[in-house]
């Protein structure tokens, strides 16, 4: 491990970068009780300035998100000049790679993709966020093919609730809807429908169905709605298209029909359908890792119980999170003890 920031020493081993997001930059990390793979998002705060708002935003909003396809927040340590969001690692990187390795994906395969980005985005709807930046870049792999959505950065959780309207202007040019660049006010939720399209279609094609050097050009088409349709395409996958890359979004399929949709659904026993509930049910603690917890930390399982039922996204929510994360792949609920000093 390379020498690390002293707020994390002893709580994770820091090594290299693997990637860097905008305004900050993330490493490869180790929690030390349990020895799991983290990533660590490093940024300055000096260097955030005005942005500063737009990280506790992105840091409120995983707070709340815990859903097998959205990056988990573990811990959020906060220095005087630095913030550090310790989030669940993704070895196998975008989603864009992926599709850029394979010139472009089979029809099943894109299908094993969208539906669980339909799982995502129907669970940040229904907690109340909006992503505003769905695309390929912003959908990382781990390491069973299980995609997990990230950067809440320019997510938007509307005071209103999901019915009202958004302003702002944002995202990626090419993924963005007509009514969002026209200027119009719009819906976070239909706006997303319409970057989920973008992304359907890169998934089924390998490239984008409106691009232009010209942003002014890939305005006009994004707003002609006009796109080509090779001829690989499915008749089935065509309709699907359609019904997401809607220019009128008032006529644009909702996430509600995209979970029973006969496209997303295609091949799957009716018990699993999409996903959209979140498999981590946060209320109650797991038993076995509060137990494992209060050993290993020396103090009594309600006291532990207690701690953990603050969820104040410290070193101990971490441990917590990652125990139970290792649980679900059924591995060890162990942590390390630290070292039997010999007597
Ligand atoms: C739009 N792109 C440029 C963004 C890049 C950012 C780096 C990513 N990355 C690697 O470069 N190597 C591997 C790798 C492994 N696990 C990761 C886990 C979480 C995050 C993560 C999560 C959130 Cl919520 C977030 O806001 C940010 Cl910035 C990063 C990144 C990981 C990662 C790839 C996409």
């Amino acid at each position: 491990p390379i020498k690390s920031y002293c707020a994390l020493d002893g709580f994770y081993e820091m090594y290299d970068t693997i990637g860097s997001g905008g305004f900050a930059k993330v490493k490869l990390g180790v929690h030390c009780l349990t020895g799991e793979k983290v990533a660590i998002k490093i940024m300055d705060k000096k260097q955030l300035g005005d942005d500063l708002p737009r990280i506790r935003l992105e840091i409120e909003a995983m707070k709340s998100l815990s859903h097998q396809n959205v990056c988990k927040l573990f811990q959020v340590i906060e220095t005087d000049a630095k913030i550090f969001m310790i989030l669940e690692y993704c070895p196998d990187g975008e989603l864009f790679d992926y599709i850029v390795e394979r010139d472009r994906l089979t029809e099943d395969e894109a299908r094993h993709f969208f539906r669980q980005i339909v799982a995502a985005v129907a669970y940040i709807h229904h907690k109340g966020f909006a992503h505003r930046d769905l695309k390929p870049e912003n959908l990382l792999l781990d390491d069973d093919q299980q995609l997990k959505l990230i950067d809440f950065g320019l997510c938007a959780k509307p005071k209103g609730g999901m019915n009202s309207h958004l302003e702002t202007c944002c995202g990626s040019p090419a993924y963005a809807a007509p009514e969002l660049i026209s200027g119009k006010c719009y819906l976070g939720s239909e706006a997303d429908i319409w970057s989920m399209g973008v992304l359907l279609y890169a998934l089924l094609c390998g490239y984008l169905p409106f691009d232009d050097d010209n942003i002014a050009v890939l305005y006009r088409k994004i707003q002609s709605g006009m796109y080509e349709k090779p001829e690989w395409l499915s008749e089935s996958s065509m309709e699907m298209l359609d019904q997401l890359l809607q220019v009128d979004p008032k006529r644009r399929i909702t996430v509600a029909q995209l979970l029973h949709h006969p496209w997303v659904t295609k091949d799957c026993n009716p018990s699993y359908n999409v996903q959209w509930e979140s498999i981590y049910q946060t209320k109650e603690l797991d038993d076995e890792c509060v137990t494992e917890m209060a050993v290993s930390i020396g103090k009594s399982r309600k006291a532990m119980h207690a701690i953990l039922s603050d969820w104040s996204y410290d070193y101990n929510t971490a441990t917590y999170l990652l125990l139970w994360k290792r649980k679900q792949l059924s591995k060890s609920v162990r942590l390390m003890r630290d070292q039997q000093s010999i007597p």
